[in-house]
């Protein structure tokens, strides 16, 4: 039974793939959308998930550690923290009805989530307000009861309320249709520990010491004037972003309120570093967020820390160091792994800073929306999901 929600939905199927012409594939009817919230089956019931209330943090933070996306090989599990789930679903102009959970007897079983996002697609005049969907989980136990057709349809039914009629995601699956399917790198910081927890393995030639002389970092970046942001940058910081995305086919545009939220560093949560070389003057920036996982079965390591690429505009300095500068912060940070994707400019420092493929890829999806061109090269793709 091939697809048989994805096939409802109004996503380019292969062979319409020439027939539909670019933009909205269902053009949305406020009139028509319904006014009352999906049924659920008996004992399920909706709420709206309070994530400032520090007991109901503590719920999804339980059901995403237990429940939410593992690796390939069942070996880790995201463990998003609840200062995290703040920061990735709090931004200025959120909805508290999309923050959307199903409960049974007062336990989470269910989880999904939107954030209003403003993505500029394939060209500047298109500038389409849609929801950035995030978090779909449902509890391990209760796998069988197609509820996340259900969260789909409802979070759905909340965005169109508020006239929006597109959304935007990634998936480690493929469903009914890729916009594009990009490929994850992996950067050994603690070689050591990667191979503790099975992350990285040895081949017979490779020995621990030999993997950590390779991987080896200075203990301090090169980049002179490199220094951690603060509010001050915020200005320059928005200019330096919203014009350097203009290259991609997909990109947001940030508001100063934006780029406060999304890039001031928050321990354990986000972390921006600028470089101001003269003075005032900010020319660069790096960024990458914490997202440990935990080791499902391991007598030595309950979690890995990892850091993952966020944003980086390097107009001044040469993209290889910038980077090559992230790894260094990211070390001395603690962290065990460097993560990006072969999205925006990547590619242009993954193999020379000896990042490894990872052995998946992450699918980007818009709901609702023919793209000119069928597919984005990953290249193309100037948006991260946290
Ligand atoms: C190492 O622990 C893992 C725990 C769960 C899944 C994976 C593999 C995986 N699926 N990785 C990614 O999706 C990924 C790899 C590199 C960069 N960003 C990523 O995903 C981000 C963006 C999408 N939402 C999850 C975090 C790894």
């Amino acid at each position: 039974k091939p697809h048989q929600f994805w096939e409802t939905q109004p996503m380019p199927n292969i062979n319409e793939l020439e027939s539909l012409k670019p933009g909205p594939i269902q053009e949305g009817i406020l009139a028509d959308v319904r006014k009352d919230p999906f049924n659920l089956i008996s004992k399920f019931e909706w709420c709206n998930v309070d994530l400032r209330n520090e007991e109901q943090a503590q719920q999804v933070y339980t059901l995403l550690k237990e429940n939410y996306v593992e690796d390939d090989d069942n070996m880790f599990r995201f463990d998003y923290s609840i200062d995290f789930l703040r920061w990735a679903l709090l931004p200025p102009g959120q909805h508290p009805d999309w923050i959307v959970g199903v409960k049974v007897n007062q336990k989470l079983v269910g989880f999904i989530t939107g954030i209003p996002v403003t993505l500029h697609i394939e060209n500047q005049q298109t500038k389409v307000k849609m929801t950035e969907i995030n978090f779909l989980c449902v509890h391990k136990k209760i796998r069988a009861n197609r509820l996340a057709p259900v969260l789909i349809k409802e979070i759905t039914r909340r965005v169109h309320i508020k006239n929006m009629w597109q959304a935007v995601y990634t998936a480690g699956i493929v469903v009914p249709t890729p916009i594009s399917q990009t490929r994850y790198y992996h950067r050994s910081l603690n070689a050591k520990k990667l191979i503790e927890v099975g992350f990285s393995s040895l081949s017979a030639r490779q020995t621990i010491a030999r993997q950590q002389k390779l991987y080896k970092l200075p203990e301090e970046p090169k980049t002179q004037g490199l220094r951690a942001m603060k509010k001050k940058d915020v200005a320059q910081v928005t200019k330096l972003l919203n014009e350097y995305l203009k290259q991609f086919k997909l990109y947001f545009k940030y508001t100063e309120d934006e780029v406060k939220h999304w890039f001031l560093p928050r321990k354990d949560v986000i972390s921006t570093y600028v470089v101001e070389k003269e003075q005032g003057v900010v020319t660069d920036f790096l960024s990458f967020y914490n997202l440990p996982s935990q080791v499902i079965k391991n007598p030595k390591h309950t979690h890995l820390r990892a850091a993952y690429s966020y944003y980086n505009v390097a107009t001044q300095t040469p993209i290889v160091q910038l980077m090559y500068d992230a790894l260094i912060l990211a070390k001395n940070e603690g962290y065990d792994v460097f993560n990006a994707l072969d999205i925006m400019e990547n590619e242009k420092f993954l193999k020379e800073l000896m990042f490894c493929p990872g052995d998946g890829q992450l699918n980007y999806y818009l709901y609702n929306w023919k793209l000119e061109s069928n597919m984005l090269k990953p290249e193309e793709i100037g948006i991260v999901l946290v």
